[in-house]
């Protein structure tokens, strides 16, 4: 089973682009269903180890493919049986169940098995379940030892990652021949359980993909605290905010972090401390200026946001400078970090997915924008999109985000242009997260920040 990171990320439409000019180059619809199914089945033979299965068929293709598992989990001398509400109704679904043969039962009078296939609805959901459905859904799924979906879970919305109806996470998720915004945004992503990448054969030119593991480079052999990357943190009414900020900064790889403004007592020695000034930030050698952790709202805040911004330098921008940048545009390099409430506030709650939101307000902005939360969604002014999901929810807690911005400051410090920045940071917080266990503060995160694998 191959993992999603680092995957192209398809929209149901994009989905039935790909499927189409498949078929243009001579893959029958027929056959694309035939590598699907047989792919489920193959999934679903080796999970099973020989317990008995239930696969569940919807009337669309996602319920074709659920009729050729089920054939081929029979031919594999499985204990298999098959239900469904409705009859089949697309062509390759019809001759799928035709080859599956065998008795259908009725989905409300199924008995439950320890292994449940969900083949009901994929990409073609238009609508919540009836009731009639998402009952007896729920009740064997509840039952089951082990549910496996079929691309998506029945009752998620593919391209919003909306969960029309209310049913338990699958186990697995099987993304076939593409990954999709459901799989990477919540609460879908939730639903889904494990996501693992199907490939059959494809096609996927997609500006959009899933986060993977960063390539981080050792500083050269002939580096030296200045060519690792200088970062300024400008602080303000939050000290605290700003230390974090610097000390994640210093912990992800910076070669020399400056503080400007306030700091507090527990400071590491090797952050050197000094008073604001908009001359501090004239410095060339200052890689990226981290601004918005603790700096308040007041006057000093604004001053010290107009200052940063009239730099010229590199500049990631987060919390209260968020608040404060009203319409002035990042005449350089930038990368905006908002989180859900911020991102509103700046750009309004608009229509679409998060995806389509963050790519219009990096867009609109000129700047790369990092749209946090349980899904964090990385969007460049040229429309390269990278989907990180999956990260601890105990992520959820006061200062972290200071301490993703120190992170996405050392990395575009380092010389990385700023989507790279931003998607370095991101991983390296979250793998940070992922090593602090749970229940950690903002500060601990600091200490688990790594850049080895
Ligand atoms: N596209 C590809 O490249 C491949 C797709 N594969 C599989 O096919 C499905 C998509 O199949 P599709 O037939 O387009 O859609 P679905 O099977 O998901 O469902 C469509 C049918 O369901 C009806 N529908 C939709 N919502 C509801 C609802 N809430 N209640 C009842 N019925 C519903 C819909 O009827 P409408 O009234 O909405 O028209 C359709 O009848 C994809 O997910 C893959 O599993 C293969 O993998 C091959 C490659
Ligand atoms: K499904």
């Amino acid at each position: 089973m191959i993992p999603i990171d680092g995957q192209a990320m398809l929209t149901a439409a994009d989905t039935r682009k790909a499927e189409a000019r498949a078929i243009a180059a001579g893959v029958s619809a027929d056959e694309m269903m035939a590598r699907a199914g047989a792919a489920v089945g193959e999934q679903v033979r080796r999970l099973a180890a020989g317990a008995e299965v239930l696969v569940l068929c919807g009337p669309g293709n996602n319920g074709g493919d659920g009729y050729v598992a089920a054939a081929a989990l029979r031919r594999a001398g499985l204990p298999v049986r098959v239900a469904t509400f409705a009859p089949a109704t697309t062509p390759q679904a019809r001759a799928a169940r035709e080859r599956w043969g065998e008795e259908v039962e009725a989905l409300a009078e199924a008995l439950p098995a320890p292994i449940l296939v969900d083949a009901i609805f994929g990409i073609g959901l238009s609508r919540a379940l009836d009731e009639g459905v998402s009952g007896p859904l729920r009740r064997l799924m509840t039952a089951a030892r082990l549910t496996i979906a079929v691309d998506v879970p029945s009752g998620v919305s593919t391209d919003d990652g909306v969960c029309l109806s209310d049913l338990p996470p699958a186990n697995l998720t099987l993304a076939m021949g593409a990954v999709k915004p459901a799989h990477l945004l919540q609460p879908a992503a939730a639903q889904c359980g494990t996501v693992r990448f199907v490939d059959i054969g494809l096609e996927a030119p997609s500006r959009v993909r899933a986060a993977a593991a960063p390539v981080i480079e050792p500083p050269a052999a002939s580096a030296h605290k200045y060519s690792r990357g200088m970062v300024a943190v400008v602080a303000g009414a939050m000290p605290g905010a700003g230390a974090l900020a610097a000390s994640a900064a210093a912990r992800a790889g910076a070669g020399y972090v400056l503080l400007l403004g306030s700091a507090t007592d527990r400071l590491p020695h090797a952050i050197v401390r000094r008073r604001f000034t908009a001359e501090a930030l004239e410095d060339h050698r200052i890689g990226a200026v981290v601004i918005g952790p603790g700096l308040g709202r007041d006057e000093r805040a604004e001053e010290r946001l107009v200052g940063s911004l009239a730099s010229g330098r590199p500049l990631v921008i987060d919390g209260d400078a968020l608040r404060l940048m009203d319409d002035r545009r990042c005449a350089g390099a930038a990368i905006l970090t908002p989180h859900a409430g911020e991102f509103d506030a700046m750009f309004g709650r608009g229509s679409g997915s998060k995806i389509d939101r963050t790519v219009a307000a990096a867009e609109g902005t000129g700047a790369v924008v990092v749209h946090k939360g349980p899904d964090t969604v990385i969007a460049a002014p040229d429309g390269r999109v990278i989907v990180h999901s999956g990260s601890s929810s105990w992520l959820s807690t006061a200062g972290t985000g200071d301490v993703l911005a120190g992170v996405i400051g050392a990395r575009l410090a380092a010389g990385l242009e700023p989507m790279e920045a931003a998607v370095q940071g991101v991983w390296l917080h979250a793998e940070a997260a992922r090593r602090a266990g749970a229940a950690f503060i903002a500060d601990d995160l600091v200490d688990h920040l790594t850049l080895t694998a």
